[in-house]
């Protein structure tokens, strides 16, 4: 393993020239980009910009076409079981559907990554480990007896949130985490995404289309268009930038009206 994934100061997710090509179509091409330790990072772009084909790269699921990627310190497609398993171990992810095991109920879901990976823990210790992770998203105790299909979409999140959260994990992956919930039900999934990751330190890479998300919790964003990264810094600065994609996005209707909620939010 690397040895820069200790410093505290090292970005805990780099991206150096990343390619990713499907046949004739080029998505990314030169990518770059830092994620540093308990920041929480939106990555935005339009539509078919390649925002979950890097989250795909990031976390092994692709082997990307050319590029250098470290996560916490390690490649993550690495041949090594080892730095495969150190990652598995150390990286949460919610998928944009939550990816619940629909025939298991929330506790069994939440158990699944600690019967993988700590085969030893006693039933009872793995069962009140789940109660704890269920309660820490946000849901009642009971949610843990029930089938994710009797659970509404946005506990259907929670549930998953909680899975992602079972082995402690220190960095999250989160894609569309507020996609499909009104917008109370949004809001409130970004409070808690912002209390979990002050209270627990996390660093939270975050794929939003939710204006909202970004200025409520993101302390940097990502812009991904003309097949890279074309800015990554505060949401104050990324406003200013002059490109035809981040003034649309953030100079339009709901770009204008985002801010003012925030605006809002910061004076009540
Ligand atoms: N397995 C695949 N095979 C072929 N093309 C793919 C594959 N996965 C992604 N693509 C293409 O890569 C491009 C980027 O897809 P990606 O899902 O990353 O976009 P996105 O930015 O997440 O979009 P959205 O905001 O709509 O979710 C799209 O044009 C998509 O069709």
């Amino acid at each position: 393993m690397a040895d820069h994934a200790s410093s505290a100061h090292a970005p805990l997710i780099q991206v150096r020239g990343m390619v990713n090509r499907f046949g004739a179509q080029t998505v990314h091409e030169g990518l770059d980009l830092e994620v540093r330790r308990g920041e929480i990072i939106g990555v935005v772009g339009g539509s078919g910009s390649g925002k979950s084909v890097l989250m795909r790269s990031l976390i092994g699921l692709r082997q990307p076409d050319a590029g250098e990627i470290s996560v916490l310190g390690v490649d993550p497609r690495s041949d090594d079981p080892g730095e495969r398993l150190h990652l598995e171990r150390n990286t949460g992810v919610l998928f944009q559907d939550g990816a619940l095991f629909s025939s298991l109920t929330v506790g069994e879901n939440v158990q699944v990554p600690l019967k993988e990976h700590h085969p030893d823990l006693p039933e009872s210790l793995r069962y009140e480990l789940a109660l704890l992770k269920v309660r820490l998203a946000g849901l009642p105790a009971d949610a843990l007896d029930k089938l994710p299909s009797q659970l509404s979409g946005g506990m259907r999140k929670r549930a998953a949130l909680a899975r992602a959260l079972a082995l402690d994990p220190p960095l999250l992956f989160l894609d569309e985490p507020t996609a499909g919930l009104d917008p109370i039900g949004a809001a409130a999934f970004d409070r808690l995404i912002r209390t979990l990751q002050q209270a627990l330190g996390l660093t939270v890479f975050l794929i939003t289309h939710d204006l909202d998300t970004l200025y409520a919790i993101c302390d940097r964003v990502a812009v991904l268009a003309d097949r890279k990264v074309v800015a990554a810094a505060p949401l104050d600065e990324i406003e200013r930038i002059d490109h035809p994609w981040i003034h649309d996005y953030f100079h339009g209707p709901r770009g204008r009206a985002a801010h003012a909620t925030a605006a809002i939010a910061e004076d009540t």
